[in-house]
């Protein structure tokens, strides 16, 4: 209850920030159709009482009355509406402001996930919220004006009107309660269901599936996430349709009482008949009411996710890239992941200069990911520190630390906007210079297939765009870190989805423009390290190796050899 009272305040709030005047429209509006019961009543009742004598003056009023309230009604929710869509694009906008500023140290846990989903499904709730406290806020002005009214016809009917709003407030109370429980639970069964939903109506994933004809299996677990949401809203429902039913016979007894003490305490004819009409018009009110009420019961809990998450988002700062790091190392850090049975990293020391390129090998799963993840401050560590240029990257804000780092992961993004403003994501500055652009885009080997493209063309054909191959994208992600330039590079198998030349003009870039920079790369393949200064081969979380290329391939019985056996040609020509 009380979490729809706040609900209800604050969406008022927002309504007088945001769109004022409409706000003020929609409260008249509303308000003039609140008494509208009221004054019925009154010029009923002056009609009845003049209806020999001269009851043209009750008569236009009645007929002034009855003819607004349609158009009235009308137009109070149009206004209603326009208020909504105005605060709904707020309410987007700004929770897409809020994601924009989360770090990646918060986008890593799932229960930040899950509230930011939440909130975006909230919106779609929240901006019918201020239009209907006002339509509650209209029942109790036309519940006591109604009261006033019938009170001077008979005084215990005109308490029973007004007592015939507890019921409802009451029954929607509990209400609120068993929604509060039970929209998390709902959530969370959404939240799967749209993934597996995702993964069919997306393109990638939905042609991946239609090739291997498993898309029906996605399907039934989408069902079945569905199923389970819905058995959840099924009990809130039946629940609360037994409540409303019970909240519905109490109100109604007690309009019955109203109109009982109405005949019993022997108001005269027209005193009866308008108190009848009035508590008859009452009854609508509430009706009203009460659906009002439920909206904004429904809406509480998910607004409440949404204010919270909002608040909980720490404010703006705008990210500075450092640009010339002197070193960086990591010095003895070990990291066990939370109910994991085994450290991913034990002991991991590294080291790397302005200058140099050093590489981290191992097979899948020994730790090299976990290990950059330590570097960039994605985990906090159990033990061990991070030094960049001497200082220990722990005392640093996250913002502060992420600014020495450009980095590719292996899942790296295909932003389907402009060639410029997807390049141009690179840099944290509003504005990137369309030459900066151009040239990050050659020394990430995109300039051949770009060079004939404007910087506002389209990219990805469900747009109507441009489509480009999986290498060429990874190209395009490659130039957004040859635009950042930050003084750690950090490439995680950079050329894996590219063609071998294109790989071995990559690399050579990247050693030829290797003096102003840290550069680490995560590589699987062996001749890609022919460059590096050292190579650190990690297996189980340790570093079991450390290297340049040939003097490791000259240990034939060491870590490295064994993982790159298979490539023997390199080793050869290593040797
Ligand atoms: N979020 C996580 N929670 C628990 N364990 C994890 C998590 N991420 C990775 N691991 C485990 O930590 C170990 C190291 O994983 P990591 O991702 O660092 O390996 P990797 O060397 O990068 O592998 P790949 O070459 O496949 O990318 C693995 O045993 C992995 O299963």
């Amino acid at each position: 209850m009380l979490d729809s009272l706040g609900t209800a305040r604050a969406a008022l709030r927002d309504a007088a920030r945001h769109t004022p005047g409409w706000l003020a429209i929609a409260s008249l509006l509303l308000l003039a159709q609140a008494v509208l019961p009221a004054a019925q009543v009154v010029l009923l009742e002056g009609l009845i009482d003049d209806i020999g004598t001269d009851p043209w003056l009750a008569l236009a009023g009645l007929t002034a009355v009855v003819g607004v309230m349609y158009p009235l009604g009308q137009v109070a929710l149009s206004s209603t509406q326009r208020m909504a869509l105005r605060l709904r694009l707020r309410y987007r906008s700004d929770l897409a402001y809020a994601a924009a500023r989360l770090t990646p140290s918060m986008l890593a846990r799932p229960e930040v996930v899950t509230d930011l989903e939440a909130s975006q499904t909230a919106t779609a709730v929240m901006d019918d919220v201020p239009g209907r406290t006002l339509q509650v806020l209209g029942a109790a002005v036309t519940s006591v004006m109604l009261c006033a009214v019938v009170w001077a016809i008979n005084p215990i009917s005109g308490l029973l009107v007004v007592a015939a709003l507890v019921p409802t407030v009451l029954g929607f109370t509990v209400i609120s309660q068993m929604e509060a429980d039970g929209w998390p639970k709902v959530a969370a069964f959404d939240r799967r269901a749209s993934y597996a939903t995702e993964q069919l109506v997306q393109q990638r994933p939905g042609t991946e599936l239609a090739v291997l004809g498993s898309g029906r299996k996605v399907a039934a677990l989408v069902a079945a996430h569905r199923g389970d949401a819905t058995q959840v809203l099924d009990r809130m429902v039946r629940k609360a349709m037994l409540v409303e039913l019970a909240a519905a016979l109490a109100t109604a007894l007690l309009f019955g009482g109203a109109l009982v003490a109405l005949v019993l305490g022997g108001a005269s004819g027209a005193g009866a008949a308008a108190a009848v009409a009035g508590t008859i018009s009452g009854l609508n009110a509430i009706r009203t009411c009460g659906y009002a009420f439920g909206t904004i019961i429904t809406a509480a809990p998910q607004a409440l996710i949404y204010r919270r998450f909002l608040a909980s988002v720490p404010p703006a700062s705008t990210q500075t890239v450092r640009h010339g790091v002197g070193e960086v190392c990591l010095e003895n850090v070990s990291f066990t992941y939370p109910g994991a049975a085994e450290p991913a990293l034990r002991d991991v020391s590294l080291r790397a200069e302005r200058g140099e390129m050093i590489a981290l090998v191992g097979v899948n799963g020994a730790g090299k990911t976990t290990a950059i993840n330590a570097l960039i401050g994605l985990l906090g560590v159990d033990a061990g520190r991070v030094l960049i240029d001497g200082v220990d990257a722990a005392t640093m804000s996250e913002g502060e630390r992420l600014g020495h780092f450009g980095m590719l992961v292996q899942e790296f993004g295909k932003f389907e906007f402009t060639l410029g403003e997807s390049v141009g994501l690179g840099s944290p500055a509003d504005v990137v210079p369309d030459e900066d652009v151009r040239a990050a885009l050659e020394s990430a080997e995109a300039g051949a297939f770009t060079r004939g493209l404007g910087l506002d063309e389209q990219l990805g054909q469900q747009w109507g765009g441009r489509g480009i191959s999986g290498g060429q994208w990874q190209r395009l992600a490659l130039a957004r870190i040859c635009l950042r330039d930050a003084g750690i590079w950090i490439l995680d198998e950079p050329t894996s989805a590219i063609d071998a030349e294109a790989e071995r003009e990559i690399f050579g870039e990247l050693s030829r423009t290797r003096a102003g920079r840290i550069t680490i790369v995560v590589s699987h393949r062996a001749w890609t390290l022919r460059e590096m200064d050292r190579i650190y081969v990690i297996d189980e979380g340790r570093v079991v190796q450390k290297g340049s290329y040939a003097e490791l391939f000259a240990v034939p019985e060491g870590r490295f050899a064994e993982i790159f056996d298979g490539q023997s040609t390199e080793r050869d020509e290593a040797r």
